[in-house]
C-alpha cells in the first residue's frame, strides 16, 4: 500500500511541497471524523452569521474553516491563506512559500442531509515581500498543487502536482491516505450530465441549446440519450467525472443579476479545472479556458463547464 507521503517521495515532489500536502491532508483526516460524528458531534445546523457572500454559515463551515486556519498558522511554509468564510486574506509566516486558497466545507446545503460534501484546495507560489490580496492575483496555470477530499461513505482525495492526477482512499485504521489510482483518466466520451435544471430558464440561449439537444436524447442529433446527477456539492459531481467522466456545468445565468455566476474561481473553479486538466479533460467558462483567466479578487465568481474533453467540445460549439 502506498502512502501520500510514499507518493509523493517516489514521485520528487519538492520536500516543501511535500510536507505542505502533508499539512492539507492532515486537515481532511479531521474534519473526516467530525463529519462522521453528524449530530453527535454538534457539527449540524446554521450558525447566525452571514459570510462575505451574503451566505448564512453553518456549523460545519465555520469548524472547518477555523480548523483549517489553526493548521496552517501552524506551518511556517504558509505565507497567506484565503477562505470562502474569510472576508480577506489572511497573512502569516513571511518566510512562507506557499499562498493557501480553499473551500473549507463545500456542498454545505448537504450537511444536515447527511449528503455528500469537501473540502477543496489550491496552491499557488509565494513572493517576496508583504503579502496582499494582489499576491493571490495569479493565474490558476500557476497553480503548483490542487487536491479536493471527499467526505463520503469512503473519504477520498485527487490530488495534482501537475505530473497527472491521483486518487486515494483513507485508510480508516491507520488514518493515511493511501493510493488508489496512480493515474486518473477521464473518458473522453460520456453519456451523463450534471447541472442545476431548475435553473433552466434564466439560462443563455447556448446552454439552453447544448442541453435542449441532450434532453432530445437518441431522436435528436446527437443519436443518444444522455442521463442526468445532480449532487449539489461540486467536490460529489467532480468526483463523479473523475470516476467515470460526464460534464458537469454551473453556467452564468440572469436568476439574480447582481450574482450572475455561483461558483468561485480561486477556490472552486482553478483547482477543479486543474484536477480535470491533468486527468485528460477540458475545463472552460463558455468563451475561455479556467486556468487562463486573470483574477481581479479573491471571491471572484466563473462560469464553468468541464468534463469529458468531446463532452466539453460539444458544449463549446454552442458558445460560438
Ligand atoms: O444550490 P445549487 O444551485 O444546487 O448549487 C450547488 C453548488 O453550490 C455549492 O454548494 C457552492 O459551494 P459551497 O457549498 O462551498 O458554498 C457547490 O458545491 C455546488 O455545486
Ligand atoms: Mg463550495
Ligand atoms: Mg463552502
Amino acid at each position: 500500500m502506498e502512502t501520500l507521503h510514499d507518493l509523493l517521495a517516489s514521485r520528487n515532489v519538492e520536500p516543501e511541497l511535500h510536507q505542505m500536502l502533508l499539512t492539507l491532508a492532515d486537515c481532511a483526516t479531521e474534519i473526516s471524523a467530525l463529519v462522521r460524528g453528524g449530530a453527535l458531534a454538534g457539527v449540524l445546523g446554521a450558525t447566525e452569521s452571514e459570510n462575505v457572500q451574503g451566505e448564512t454559515q453553518k456549523k460545519l463551515d465555520v469548524i472547518a474553516n477555523d480548523l483549517i486556519k489553526r493548521k496552517l498558522a501552524a506551518q511556517p511554509l504558509v505565507k497567506a491563506l484565503a477562505s470562502e468564510e474569510e472576508d480577506h486574506v489572511v497573512a502569516s509566516h513571511d518566510s512562507g512559500r506557499f499562498l493557501i486558497s480553499f473551500d473549507p466545507l463545500d456542498g454545505s446545503s448537504n450537511i444536515d442531509i447527511n449528503s455528500l460534501v469537501g473540502t477543496i484546495f489550491s496552491v499557488l507560489p509565494a513572493q517576496q515581500g508583504v503579502v496582499s490580496e494582489a499576491a493571490f492575483m495569479q493565474p490558476g496555470e500557476n497553480q503548483l498543487a490542487a487536491c479536493y477530499m471527499l467526505y463520503g461513505p469512503a473519504t477520498v482525495m485527487a490530488l495534482t502536482t501537475g505530473q497527472g492526477t491521483w486518487m486515494f482512499t483513507l485508510d480508516p485504521t491507520s488514518d493515511e491516505f493511501v493510493l488508489v489510482n496512480p493515474a486518473v483518466k477521464v473518458p473522453q466520451q460520456t453519456a451523463e450530465f450534471a447541472i442545476n435544471m431548475s435553473n433552466q430558464r434564466f439560462w443563455q440561449p447556448a446552454m439552453q441549446g447544448y442541453i435542449e439537444e441532450l434532453l432530445q436524447g437518441k431522436a435528436g442529433t446527437r443519436g443518444k440519450d444522455f442521463n442526468m446527477r445532480w449532487i449539489a456539492a461540486m467536490v460529489g459531481d467532480v468526483h463523479r467525472v473523475l470516476s467515470r467522466g460526464g460534464i458537469f456545468a454551473y453556467p452564468t445565468d440572469t436568476k439574480d443579476p447582481a450574482k450572475p455566476f455561483k461558483l468561485r474561481l480561486m477556490y472552486e473553479a482553478n483547482p477543479m479545472a486543474f484536477l480535470v486538466e491533468q486527468s485528460g479533460g477540458l475545463a472552460s467558462t463558455g468563451y475561455e479556458r479556467i486556468m487562463a483567466i486573470q483574477p481581479d479578487h479573491i471571491h471572484q465568481r466563473v462560469a464553468v463547464i468541464l468534463g469529458s474533453r468531446r463532452e466539453v467540445e460539444h458544449c463549446l460549439q454552442h458558445h460560438g
